[in-house]
């Protein structure tokens, strides 16, 4: 998407085809830089900070990591250090196992010498794949949004209420949540966006409220508890996010959250979609509450928070009673059962293992689960 008329991608090589550039998302909104990645470790310091983050680009991230890490050593021992360190980053997305278990199998059956480029390839497709698989979400949101607007009696205003960041910096570009609204936008559908602000780590307030303004659409930040109060007022038309991990039922795990506005959305009539590619999809899990490991982040991310002064500096400040404790769990996981449907580039499906099975009848160890 475009910043300041500027196309980019989150993630791209630099100009000598090897370092590994990314848009720091720690930075945002108060200030649009890029960090150059040299090595796996700077890769793993880059997602388990934050600097990027959203599931689908933190796998793409990754194949990259096992790129660098094999350019310096392409033993098999050094890829096998390289997998479980960067693997260690961040639980709970699971396209980072994705995309490291397959940059891991193609360059694995290789000689050494041949898998550094072999490792660049693919993490050079996954992105290219990430593009493609946005943008089919997009498009099969739009009819979704089209549906919807229709049904209303085409309102002045579509209100769509999204939580945390599923846009194009979660991904390699586009979105999955936001795949639509930007197409809803550009199309002229008169879209507008509750925009969740998303404590702790404000990724609705500081990186959604950017990428929207950035692309002139439309959009209110809100407090992360009033969304049910839009929905109890007829303000919200449908609501839209993305995931992290998304069981062969069709459990959801996403950002923290999630899980209240599917219940308040589910109460008032509300349908809730989620927009997902196939790298999000574990096929291993049935049970998304029992079995998905919920990642817990320091504290001080709940008792702190950062923003900029008057004079353009930005400052941390505490906001707890000193000595009062914080607890930090980074996500929750949405069952099936509040879910309207799935959004993915094959098409929209119900939350179910059946509906997953009608688009992904190719999926390993979808029979295995039956
Ligand atoms: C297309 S991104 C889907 C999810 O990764 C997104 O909704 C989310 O929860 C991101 O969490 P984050 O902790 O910012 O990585």
């Amino acid at each position: 998407m475009k910043v300041d008329g500027q196309h980019y991608r989150t993630i791209w090589l630099a100009e000598d085809g090897w370092r590994v550039v990314i848009i720091d998302q720690t930075k945002l909104p108060h200030s649009f830089g890029t960090v150059v990645l040299e090595s796996e470790v700077q890769v793993a310091h880059a997602i388990a900070s934050m600097q990027v983050r959203g599931a689908p680009l933190i796998g793409a991230t990754g194949a990259f990591g096992l790129a660098l890490a094999l350019r310096a050593d392409p033993s098999d021992a050094a890829l096998a250090g390289a997998y479980e360190r960067l693997l260690a980053t961040r639980p709970t997305a699971v396209n980072l196992r994705w995309a490291l278990n397959d940059v891991r199998a193609r360059v694995a059956v290789l000689k050494p010498g041949e898998r550094t480029a072999a490792a660049y390839r693919r993490a050079a497709e996954i992105c290219d794949d990430d593009v493609a698989v946005c943008r089919a979400i997009g498009e099969h949101g739009l009819a979704v949004f089209h549906r919807i607007w229709e049904r209303k009696g085409r309102p002045e205003r579509l209100n769509v209420l999204t939580h945390c960041n599923a846009g194009w910096l979660a991904t390699v570009d586009w979105g999955t949540a936001l795949a639509p609204i930007y197409m809803a936008h550009d199309g002229g559908l008169p879209v507008h966006v509750w925009v969740d602000e998303t404590r702790p780590r404000n990724q609705g307030a500081s990186i959604t409220a950017f990428e929207l303004g950035r692309h002139g659409v439309a959009h209110t930040v809100i407090a992360d508890n009033v969304g049910g109060h839009l929905m109890q007022h007829g303000l919200v038309d449908l609501v839209i996010v993305g995931t992290d991990r998304t069981t062969a039922s069709g459990d959801v795990c996403n950002k923290i959250g999630t899980y209240l506005k599917a219940l308040a959305a589910h109460d008032n009539g509300v349908p809730f979609y989620v927009a997902l590619p196939h790298t999000t999809i574990d096929w291993t899990l049935a049970d998304g509450i029992g079995t998905i490991e919920i990642e817990r982040r320091d504290p001080r991310e709940v008792s702190h928070i950062t923003g900029r002064t008057a004079d353009g500096r930005i400052e941390t400040v505490a906001i707890l009673p000193e000595g009062s404790p914080a607890a930090n769990w980074a996500f929750d996981v949405t069952p099936a059962r509040y879910v309207t449907g799935l959004i993915t580039e094959r098409g929209i499906c119900p939350a179910s293992r059946d509906g997953l099975a009608g688009l992904y009848p190719d999926a390993p160890l979808l029979r295995a689960l039956r």
